[in-house]
């Protein structure tokens, strides 16, 4: 059923409820290039209405038409060459902000996809991904966002060409999630504008086996191919404790670990046959030394990406 073009709403379509997920970047090597879709949720209900109104669990947010949500929503509009009429949106999140888990990417992907639903599919996920990820700058959490599981992909003159990826099963997440915000502005902020041939090299090959290990499901690569002299090294001074988790995590049972995002957030791969008690130990081992308030987060991996439901007329 389709939106009409004088955008007066049909009964079943005035409502759309998008759910998102959460997503981290990078995955060490594969800076603005690989993400992994996570168990945790933005879910926005939006309404076509008479006056634009905004609802939200988060903390902080506008509440008005200058809503991230609410501007992806008309970023969608704009793009397709449609007038936006006026949205109730309804937005509840479980995904922290500024920690490098992607609540910006869930916020843009759920405006888009709530607004391209609303009036009538004008864009397909492809070109949905595309304005994404120029809106971004990047397509890792977007990709990730919308597709499910893992990605790895380019952006090139604003198209993205990708690779979905299903990792396996008892690929298990232990995230470290610090209490304090890190804006992705801020943490781009301090990495370099060039780099050596050596640290080219070395970012090149690390991001190629990164790739081969998570299409092949090669686990037992992981640790070696994460490894990243392009931004963590550089972030490592605004996230206490990072260059120790990185450095020790797998020799406490991590299959390898990284910088989540543009950070605070640190993740840690392990295999779900194995026991993950000494693992969690350390972690929490660090944030007691580095004397740093956060959560440990056991996560599964999103296979779905963003899903759209049309809820129940009232
Ligand atoms: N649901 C939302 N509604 C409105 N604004 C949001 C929402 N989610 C995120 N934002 C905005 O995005 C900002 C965080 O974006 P930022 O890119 O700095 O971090 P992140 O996306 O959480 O982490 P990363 O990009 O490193 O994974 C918030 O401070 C807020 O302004
Ligand atoms: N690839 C991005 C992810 C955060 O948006 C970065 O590391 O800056």
């Amino acid at each position: 059923m389709t939106a009409t073009s004088s955008l007066v709403p049909h009964p079943s379509t005035h409502t759309i409820e998008v759910r998102a997920p959460a997503s981290s970047a990078n995955l060490g090597s594969g800076f603005d290039a690989v993400g992994l879709a996570l168990s945790l949720h933005t879910t926005v209900r939006a309404t076509l209405t008479e006056r634009p109104e905004v609802i939200t669990n988060l903390p902080g947010v506008p509440l008005d038409e200058t809503n991230y949500v609410y501007r992806s929503a008309r970023l969608l509009a704009d793009t397709a060459g449609k007038p936006l009429p006026p949205l109730r949106l309804e937005i509840e999140s479980d995904i922290p902000l500024a920690r490098g888990l992607g609540s910006s990417a869930a916020a843009l992907i759920a405006g888009l996809v709530a607004a391209n639903t609303l009036l009538g599919e004008p864009l397909t996920t492809h070109e949905l991904l595309d304005v994404a990820a120029r809106e971004e700058g990047h397509p890792d959490n977007v990709g990730a966002c919308l597709l499910g599981g893992a990605i790895i992909a380019t952006l090139d003159d604003g198209h993205v060409e990708h690779v979905h990826v299903t990792p396996p099963a008892h690929l298990g997440v232990l995230l470290v999630i610090p209490h304090f915000e890190l804006l992705t502005s801020k943490a781009r902020g301090v990495l370099p504008h060039t780099y050596t041939r050596a640290d080219t090299v070395h970012a090149l090959s690390h991001a190629a086996l990164l790739a081969a290990a998570l299409t092949t499901g090669r686990l037992d690569l992981l640790h070696r191919a994460m490894q990243d002299r392009l931004h963590q090294p550089h972030r490592a001074p605004l996230v206490p404790g990072l260059t120790t988790i990185l450095n020790e995590a797998t020799t406490h049972g991590a299959l390898g670990a990284a910088l989540s995002g543009a950070g605070p957030s640190v993740l840690c791969f392990y295999d779900r046959h194995d026991d993950p008690t000494p693992l969690t130990a350390f972690l929490h081992d660090v944030l007691h030394r580095e004397h740093l308030h956060g959560t440990l987060r056991d996560l599964t991996i999103d296979p779905n990406g963003t899903t759209h439901t049309t809820p129940p007329h009232p």
